[in-house]
């Protein structure tokens, strides 16, 4: 496998060491992944052809890293984060279950990627979606659900936010997948979405961000929803205990050390996440 220290090579689309390319960068970002560690200039082993390919090399490299699948993440869920994040629409990612845990919780900095603090909602499939021709309406899909509850999303990323390459590749490691803290949950949940509910970043007691769920998509089930309609497009079936996280409601908020977070979600409860 390349070292992450070799010079960039341009890349040549179609040329015939494309494959190996492929490999290679598939290899490169699984590797990151493992290790905990960022990489740079990856966008001189392959160029990503489109948002289709971003999305089939995530799966790839989901695959490659040989971990224990939790679910899904979604992401760049209001034009306002589709702007920040240069997308044109909803992303999403693989998570593992490893990086999954309740609230509250403690998270070493240092064994953090350039960390940023979400608050969101995390459904939990009661029974599987298979892949199938036809699409998933979102009645069939908010059926499926065995539970929602509040969480923060510690969200991490394979390439220093210094040198960030395109969108694509950002795309391609999962958009950020990182930690989820799960939190308490939202007892009659499709009321509650429906009406809304408003969250609150705090660091250290002192007010840091304010969202809502209808930042997520106008209500985070449209999302869930969006999600299985593309994995099933692309043949990836949602399994039941599969956990969703919705997007986030609006708030971006880089995690430094020594710092308590907690998202109060009103109505609901609070989760507490302490980074040291
Ligand atoms: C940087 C993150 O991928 C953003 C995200 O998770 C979100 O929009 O939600």
């Amino acid at each position: 496998m390349r070292q992450l220290t070799d010079p960039a090579r341009p890349p040549d689309p179609g040329s015939p060491d494309e494959p190996a390319r492929r490999r290679e960068f598939v290899q490169t970002l699984a590797q990151a992944r493992r290790l905990g560690r960022q990489v740079e200039g990856v966008d001189a082993i392959y160029a990503i052809d489109d948002e289709e390919d971003a999305f089939r090399l995530m799966l790839e490299i989901a695959q490659e890293v040989g971990w224990e699948r939790q679910g899904w993440k979604i992401a760049a869920t209001n034009p306002a984060l589709q702007r920040k994040l240069r997308t044109q629409g909803p992303v999403c990612g693989a998570t593992f279950r490893r990086f999954h845990q309740q609230a509250p919780a403690v998270l070493r900095r240092d064994e953090l990627l350039d960390p940023v603090i979400e608050c969101e909602f995390f459904f939990t499939l009661g029974t599987s979606l298979p892949a199938r021709a036809a699409a998933y309406a979102e009645d069939e899909v908010a059926q499926a659900i065995a539970a929602v509850h509040a969480g923060i999303e510690v969200a991490e990323c394979r390439y220093p936010r210094k040198a960030l390459p395109a969108a694509w590749y950002v795309y391609a490691d999962g958009f950020a997948s990182g930690r989820y803290i799960q939190g308490p949950e939202l007892s009659g949940w499709r009321v509650r979405l429906d009406q809304g509910v408003d969250v609150t970043l705090r660091r250290n007691g002192q007010w840091l961000g304010q969202g809502s769920s209808h930042d997520v998509m106008g209500h985070p089930m449209r999302s869930v929803h969006w999600l299985v309609n593309r994995l099933r497009a692309a043949q990836v079936p949602l399994r039941a205990g599969d956990v969703v996280s919705s997007g986030s409601c609006n708030i971006l908020a880089a995690a430094r050390a020594g710092d308590r977070y907690t998202a109060e979600f009103d109505g609901v409860g609070t989760v507490v996440l302490d980074v040291v």
